[in-house]
């Protein structure tokens, strides 16, 4: 002790107990820096090196960090699904001729590779996340009989945590989903294709109207806004009306859209989302448009929920049965538990949102596609005229789903507009799962995407050509099929895809068949690229598909 005063006094027994708070007082901001640095370090060399995952291929930064998933999907804007893509052809490709795992791989990959596309079935993509490219593990990971679950950070980013949509637990889901399931069954949506025809008619009135003005007619709004007009008819018995607004309801796509980077900034940072989402509209609305829409909307929603109620509450009956009276009926079935308000809003905002964009991409992308294509155009108003020869009738969903070359357009509409285009993560369940020879523990993220889905060169040669003739071969219509994935599969398969169908036959059909001189206004093949807000969104400085034809004259409907 006497030596260590001798060679610094301030090491002395006494001093150091006295002085301590003020040596902390002086150094805290020190030993706090350096603590970080050093949990910081330890997480990386953990996560990089020792964690279950740190076998898998990909580079340093996505295993280390949910940072960059973020930096491509908020300032490069929607675009990690393409840095994945990427990912796949340069790490699958090294891992491939790994000692130890050459049989897997070959193996794998022996059904569906090409010489010309050789990539990579597995990637790290974040920290705990891997992605696949294989399409042989769709159903593995999304199937009927997968025990896969959604990934509550994933999704609990969307925060509508008690809507299906982003309900986790199977368990619950399977419940939920059950008391939404007879509405949108093929039966119900063939009883309620008049409140279908009737969004179709309004839409060819605006485009008869567009021509005796000489404007072009927002088809990018228009397909939206039958969605959003049918599901609110649909869901409440209460009809938004965007297909009477001037602008279409373009400000709902683009709330959903604003609001993307908002979703993407929660995933990787959970603890932001409650305070953010509890904002009052008025602040809100200071801090981004988007945001405040988002809240707005969800305002809205509430109050179409609220209302549904009170007409419950006071005997009064609706037109027809709607989604959400019947939820809210105690006596809809024995066992039906009445949700709250506060669960069906984020229910209500959920439905409504899923509709929108995906119906409206599909059928955007196949309308663009045959009015800029002679030969498409002509073949679609071919099959039409035999199958309607009076064009002034009401086309039946049935009859219309008859029709192969049409249903070709449709698919390829759906193809190259991808549905989600986002990954859809999946958590491995109890007991992990054993994919490309990699073991995954309980608790990883797994997930594909239908963009890399609908690219598969094996399953649509020439991928990026819109070809409706590849669904017209019945020898090759199921294989197709299985990689089609827009609607995902399982348990978890959008819940509206019959609705869906018929929204875009009967749009797209009934179109045709009315204007069969359709022309693109100004809009390009390269205004036609996505970019990821789970959703697909056209980038802003992108043009909106838009259409002018004839004159009035030229068209069935007479203003
Ligand atoms: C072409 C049109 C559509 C496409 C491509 C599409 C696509 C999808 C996909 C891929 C999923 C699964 C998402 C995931 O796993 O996270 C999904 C789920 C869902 N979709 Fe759709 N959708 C379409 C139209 C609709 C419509 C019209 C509705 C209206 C009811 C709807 C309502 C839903 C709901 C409620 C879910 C959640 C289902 C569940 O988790 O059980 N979708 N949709």
């Amino acid at each position: 002790m006497a030596v260590l005063s001798r060679l610094s006094p301030s090491l002395s027994f006494g001093a150091t107990l006295s002085s301590l708070p003020e040596l902390l007082a002086k150094w805290w901001g020190v030993a706090a820096v350096g603590g970080g640095a050093l949990y910081f370090i330890t997480k990386v060399v953990y996560r990089r090196f020792f964690h279950p995952l740190a076998h898998v291929p990909g580079p340093f930064l996505p295993a280390v960090t949910r940072l960059y998933a973020w930096y491509f999907n908020v300032p490069r804007e929607g675009k990690f699904y393409k840095e994945i893509e990427r990912l796949h052809s340069v790490y699958g490709m090294y891992d491939r001729r790994q000692e130890g795992h050459q049989q897997e791989y070959m193996k794998a990959n022996q059904d569906n590779e090409t010489d010309s596309q050789m990539i990579g079935p597995i990637v790290r993509i974040t920290p705990d996340e891997v992605h696949l490219s294989n399409t042989k593990y769709y159903d593995i990971v999304y199937g009927v009989k997968s025990d896969f679950y959604k990934d509550p950070r994933f999704y609990g980013a969307l925060g509508i945590d008690t809507a299906t949509f982003a309900t986790i637990s199977n368990d619950l889901h399977r419940r939920r989903r059950a008391a939404l399931n007879p509405f949108f069954s093929r039966r119900k949506v063939l009883e309620m294709e008049d409140i279908v025809h009737s969004k179709v008619d309004k839409l060819c009135r605006r485009v008869s109207a567009d021509r005796v003005t000489g404007q072009p007619t927002n088809l990018h709004a228009a397909f939206r806004a039958i969605s959003v007009d049918t599901i609110t008819d649909y869901a409440f018995d209460e009809c938004w009306d965007q297909l009477d607004a001037d602008d279409l309801g373009e400000w709902f796509s683009e709330m959903v859209r604003g609001s993307g980077p908002m979703f993407w900034t929660f995933q990787a940072f959970p603890s932001f989302r409650d305070p953010i989402q509890g904002l009052p509209e008025s602040v809100a609305k200071r801090m981004s448009p988007a945001v405040a829409d988002f809240l707005g909307c969800q305002v809205r929603t509430r109050q179409q929920v609220q209302v549904v109620q009170a007409r419950i509450d006071q005997g009064i009956k609706p037109k027809r049965l709607t989604v959400f009276h019947q939820l809210l009926d105690p006596n809809a079935s024995n066992d039906h538990v009445v949700p709250t308000v506060n669960d069906l809003v984020d229910e209500a905002f959920a439905i409504c949102t899923a509709a929108a964009d995906t119906t409206g991409n599909a059928m955007t992308m196949a309308a663009f596609h045959t009015v800029t294509n002679s030969a498409i155009y002509e073949n679609v108003i071919r099959e039409l005229r035999e199958a309607f020869p009076d064009p002034t009738v009401e086309l039946s969903f049935t009859e219309l789903e008859k029709l192969p070359y049409l249903t070709g357009v449709i698919k390829e509409g759906q193809r190259l507009s991808y549905g989600v285009i986002s990954r859809l993560p999946r958590v491995a369940p109890e007991g992990g799962a054993e994919i490309e020879g990699f073991y995954l523990p309980e608790g990883t993220v797994v997930s594909m995407s239908s963009w890399m889905m609908h690219h598969d060169p094996v399953a649509f040669p020439d991928p990026e050509v819109f070809d409706p003739t590849r669904w017209t071969d019945p020898s090759t219509f199921h294989e197709r099929e299985k990689c089609l994935v827009s609607f995902s599969r399982g348990r978890r398969m959008c819940i509206g895809h019959n609705l869906a169908w018929c929204e875009m036959y009967l749009t797209l059909g009934t179109l045709f068949r009315r204007f069969e001189d359709l022309r693109p206004f100004e809009v390009t093949a390269e205004d036609m690229v996505y970019e990821d807000y789970f959703s697909a969104f056209n980038p802003p400085n992108k043009k909106k598909f838009k259409v002018v034809g004839g004159g009035v004259e030229d068209s069935f409907i007479h203003v």
